[in-house]
């Protein structure tokens, strides 16, 4: 059995924790604040969290030196925007080589980096080839009570991927593996601007139509986008594209859905983001996915949409009639032509 750290003991961080507890790895669940690390230590519960008790081969830290020391694996899941400090801090700290897996959501405004490419930018030691990234349609409620969830592990060498699988699975947490990083990441990512939209479709009052069609047609443009910067667009039919937009775009456990809901009755953005207390990763994806739309010209009206409600003060009913009355066209026409380009008969 292993010695693993994870780094960020939100939701996510400390449902991956009782995962790996329950593998019967030896968990360090790092806070960057003191008291919660005491907490946790003290009651065997992160209230403000998870609603899970947490079991006693997790220990809590406060000094990111001792949570990493001697671990054969680091698993990364704080918020996007926290991961490039965290990776400073790291880079200063660590003596060894562990294996490094995130399984954080987002891509960077400005520099348009997946998680992974942040990394290894911050790490001397680590090349784009060591990092590994856990990704899938999986709520940290569920994941918390042992329900069942299927996620991908994905690294450009399958070795790294491997050794994730085997790291997490288990009877109530089923792991497969790809070597589409770059697919798996932004599936992820993506699908959380997605999801904010079928929260904003519910909040309006609309159905279950509009929600497919925005599942749909958000699939279409993240498959575009992805396509672009090399990702095969089979992956986006997998786990973490179809599978994590059905989870996220039709639940009230999905943060991003909750905001959007929010968004669709009314609140606005600063006032919906105070209420949340939680991430909302779409919000900064947006902003990301948005400049590059713009810079490569790629069609993503749905984005367009969601970028002009978050960050234009468009109210949603004018994006909703934006859509709708975009100009005809065919429906499978760019994937069509993206696949005839790479398989020609
Ligand atoms: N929740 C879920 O079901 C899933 C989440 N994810 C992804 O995992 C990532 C984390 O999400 P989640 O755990 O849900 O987020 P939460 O909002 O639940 O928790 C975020 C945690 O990160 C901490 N944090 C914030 N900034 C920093 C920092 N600079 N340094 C160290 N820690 C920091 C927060 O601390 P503080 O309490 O001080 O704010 C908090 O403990 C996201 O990218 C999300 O998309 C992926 C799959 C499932
Ligand atoms: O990614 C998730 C489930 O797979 C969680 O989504 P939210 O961040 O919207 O809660």
């Amino acid at each position: 059995m292993s010695k693993v750290a994870v780094l960020g003991a939100g939701s996510w961080g400390t449902a991956l924790s009782i995962v790996l507890a329950d593998n019967g790895h030896d968990v360090r669940l790092w806070t960057h604040r003191k008291e919660q690390a005491d907490e946790i230590n003290a009651t065997y519960r992160n209230e403000k969290y998870l609603d899970a008790d947490i079991p006693e081969q997790i220990k809590s830290f406060y000094e990111l030196e001792k949570a990493v020391d001697d671990v054969s694996a680091v698993i990364m899941v704080t918020p996007t925007k926290a991961i490039r400090d965290v990776c400073k801090q790291l880079n200063k700290i660590l003596k060894h080589k562990p294996v490094i897996i995130h399984a954080s959501k987002g891509i960077e405004p400005g520099s348009l980096k997946r998680v992974s490419q942040v990394i290894c930018e911050e790490m001397n030691q680590y090349n784009y080839e060591d990092i590994t990234v856990l990704s899938g349609p999986s709520h940290a409620e569920e994941v918390g009570k042992r329900q069942p969830t299927t996620v991908t592990v994905s690294s450009v060498t399958g070795s790294n991927a491997e050794f994730a699988q085997d790291l997490f699975i288990n009877k109530s947490f089923r792991v497969y593996t790809s070597t589409d990083m770059v697919g798996i990441e932004l599936g992820g990512a993506l699908k959380n601007i997605i999801a904010l939209g079928a929260g904003i479709s519910d909040g309006l009052g609309y159905g279950d139509n509009a929600k497919s069609a925005l599942i749909t047609r958000g699939l279409a443009e993240i498959t575009r986008l992805g396509a672009s910067l090399g990702a095969s667009p089979l992956t986006f039919l997998g786990l973490p594209g179809v599978g994590d937009l059905i989870v996220t775009c039709t639940s009230p456990h999905s943060r991003n859905w909750r905001a959007g809901n929010m968004l669709g009755k009314g609140y606005k953005l600063d006032e919906v983001l105070e209420q949340m207390g939680m991430v909302v990763e779409g919000v900064r994806t947006t902003k990301a996915a948005h400049q590059f739309a713009k810079e490569q010209q790629i069609e993503m009206p749905i984005t367009e949409g969601l970028y002009q409600i978050l960050f234009n003060e468009k109210t949603p009913k004018e994006v909703v009639e934006q859509l709708m009355r975009r100009d005809k066209r065919e429906e499978m026409d760019d994937i069509s032509a993206f696949l005839s380009a790479k398989f020609p008969q």
